[in-house]
């Protein structure tokens, strides 16, 4: 298998793509947008609190023909309304129609009030009542995660955060910390080197290693986030392109390109 599953220090599994659903509101919505992704390959499904699709993605969860053992259902808390953790997941259960979800995230450090000892234990106490399977955190910096660990009882299991070659020397202390903690970092919008940044350094070796493997310039850009180790959300409502991304998977770099790709997304930051 392409994508393998990778293991959480929870014990469970999480499989390493998955489509997420921010933005999914337009055109075709987000029960089909999440159907056709559940039905070309994608066991894993991001949504939070914040994106306000969390019933829709329960229809979808609904009405796939796969069982709810073989989807892995991720959701935030985002502080929406001002809700508190426990509310909040009990909400984001009842609008998914799940009785837990695989793995439960805080959206954001800004959102750990009143600080993130305090709402860690909140996150700690999901898990333990067996309403989220993994607990973990998104966009936490080193710091962030520091203040985390030495207070907590449980390690997160993930750090979802923004990783593409344009901000991989930024964000290369947050893998290093993840690494040494057992933490699983899980990569978002990994293709905007070509969807919001293009005319950059990294064009020409992203075209030239596309070409070599006869693959589009967004597969070799997931292969190259695969290849730092993390885990992938990505997302579309294009068949054809979530049908590539899935594709990406067979795809192994060389220790050569991804050295090119580092090298040019070392010469260029996020426009
Ligand atoms: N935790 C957080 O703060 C955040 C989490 N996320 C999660 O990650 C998911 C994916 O985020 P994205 O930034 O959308 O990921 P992404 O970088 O994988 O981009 C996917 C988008 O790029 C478009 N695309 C693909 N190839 C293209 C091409 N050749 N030309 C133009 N457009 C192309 C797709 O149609 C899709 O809209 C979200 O749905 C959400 O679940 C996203 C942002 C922040
Ligand atoms: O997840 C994507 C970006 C986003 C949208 N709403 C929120 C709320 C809190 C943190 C991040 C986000």
């Amino acid at each position: 298998m392409p994508w393998e599953p990778i293991k959480l220090n929870s014990g469970y599994y999480m499989p390493s793509i998955a489509f997420g659903t921010w933005k999914t509101g337009n055109g075709q919505g987000p029960i089909d947008q999440v159907k056709q992704a559940l039905g070309n390959g994608y066991n894993h499904i991001d949504t939070a609190q914040a994106y306000k699709n969390e019933e829709e993605t329960g229809v979808a969860l609904k009405e796939t023909e796969l069982s709810r053992s073989d989807v892995f259902v991720t959701t935030k808390y985002s502080g929406t309304n001002g809700l508190d953790i426990p509310t909040s997941i009990k909400n984001s259960l009842s609008n998914l129609g799940l009785l837990d979800v695989d793995l439960y995230l805080v959206h954001a450090p800004r959102l750990a009030v009143p600080d993130i000892p305090t709402c860690w234990a909140q996150m700690e106490k999901v898990q333990d009542d067996g309403l989220a399977k993994s607990i973990g955190i998104s966009n936490f910096g080193v710091k962030d995660m520091e203040t985390l660990v030495a207070s907590a009882r449980i390690k997160p299991a993930v750090n979802q955060i923004l990783l593409h070659p344009y901000v991989y020397e930024r964000q290369k202390p947050i893998l290093e910390y993840a690494a040494k903690n057992g933490i699983i970092i899980e990569a978002y919008s990994a293709l905007i080197p070509i969807t919001k940044s293009p005319g950059g350094p990294l064009d020409k070796p992203l075209n030239e290693i596309a070409a070599k493997f006869g693959a589009t310039t967004e597969q070799i850009l997931m292969a190259w986030t695969k290849a730092k180790g993390a885990v992938v959300v990505t997302s579309s409502s294009k068949r054809t392109r979530l049908q590539g991304y899935i594709a990406a998977g067979d795809i192994t770099l060389s220790a050569e390109d991804i050295a090119a790709i580092d090298a040019a997304g070392a010469l260029g930051e996020e426009k």
